[in-house]
């Protein structure tokens, strides 16, 4: 197994549980504008995901979750541990299946579940919500519009209930888990599910995978 530059496995520090859905199926409210690139498009957002994710201070294990088998090869060779998607039921099974395996490895560990759509995700951003995190039992980082989820955290013996899909801010405070301050960390809260989205993840500056296909794609569109 081989690490990314600047990866150190640490035996404190968070597991970081990511789902990665097949890409052939995944992004569909990117079809229309990517159009031939859409599985290239999430391949690359989740590969930019996770090697951020990797690389954080606060990060000692990430482990995905998915049926992709591209995932499977790749992710496991950049350092992560890759669980296959069992359920096969969509995002928040996926979330749970994989916290049942990071507790099964590191029991006592502190463990989040965060998306693979934030493709200019830096690492340390990630370890400064991950420290505010470890003030709560259950916390949450609300997306940009403050409408969805990006990172759902847990500290050790508390319930790990994700209510990731639509609105799930709501769902999250619902179900009693803290809101951390998200001044800081814009690019923990960029996910990218459209144009406009990726226009503005584009801005924050993405990592490498995913600017080769928005180089791409501007040849496309102009
Ligand atoms: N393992 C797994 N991951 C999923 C599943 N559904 C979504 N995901 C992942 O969950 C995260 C958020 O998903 P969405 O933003 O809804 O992405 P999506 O389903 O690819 O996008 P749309 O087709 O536009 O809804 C991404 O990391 C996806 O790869 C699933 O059924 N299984
Ligand atoms: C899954 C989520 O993201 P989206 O609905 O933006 O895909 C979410 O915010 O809970």
């Amino acid at each position: 197994m081989s690490h990314l530059p600047g990866f150190r496995p640490r035996n404190d520090g968070w597991t970081v549980v990511v789902p990665v859905k097949r890409y052939a199926v995944a992004k569909s409210r990117l079809a229309s504008y990517a159009g031939p690139h859409r599985p290239g498009l999430a391949r690359a957002m989740g590969l930019d995901t996770i090697a951020a994710t990797l690389r954080s201070p606060a990060v000692a294990e990430v482990v995905i979750v998915t049926n992709d088998s591209d995932a499977t090869h790749v992710l496991n060779d950049l350092g992560a541990i890759v669980v296959p998607d069992e359920p096969d039921l969509g995002l928040n099974q996926a979330l749970v299946y994989g916290w049942l395996a990071a507790r099964e490895r590191r029991g006592r560990a502190p463990i989040a579940a965060m998306l693979a759509d934030l493709p200019a995700l830096r690492p340390d951003e990630l370890a400064h919500a991950l420290t505010l995190a470890a003030d709560h039992q259950t916390s949450f980082v609300s997306d940009t519009p403050a409408v969805g989820t990006t990172l759902y955290c847990t500290m050790p013996g508390a319930d790990f209930v994700p209510a990731f899909g639509g609105p799930s801010r709501l769902a999250h405070l619902s179900g009693g888990a803290v809101e951390l301050d998200g001044t800081d960390i814009p690019t923990v809260r960029r996910d990218v599910d459209t144009e406009p989205d990726l226009r503005e993840a584009a801005l924050l500056g993405v990592g490498p995978h995913t600017r080769e296909i928005l180089a791409a794609l501007e040849t496309v569109h102009g």
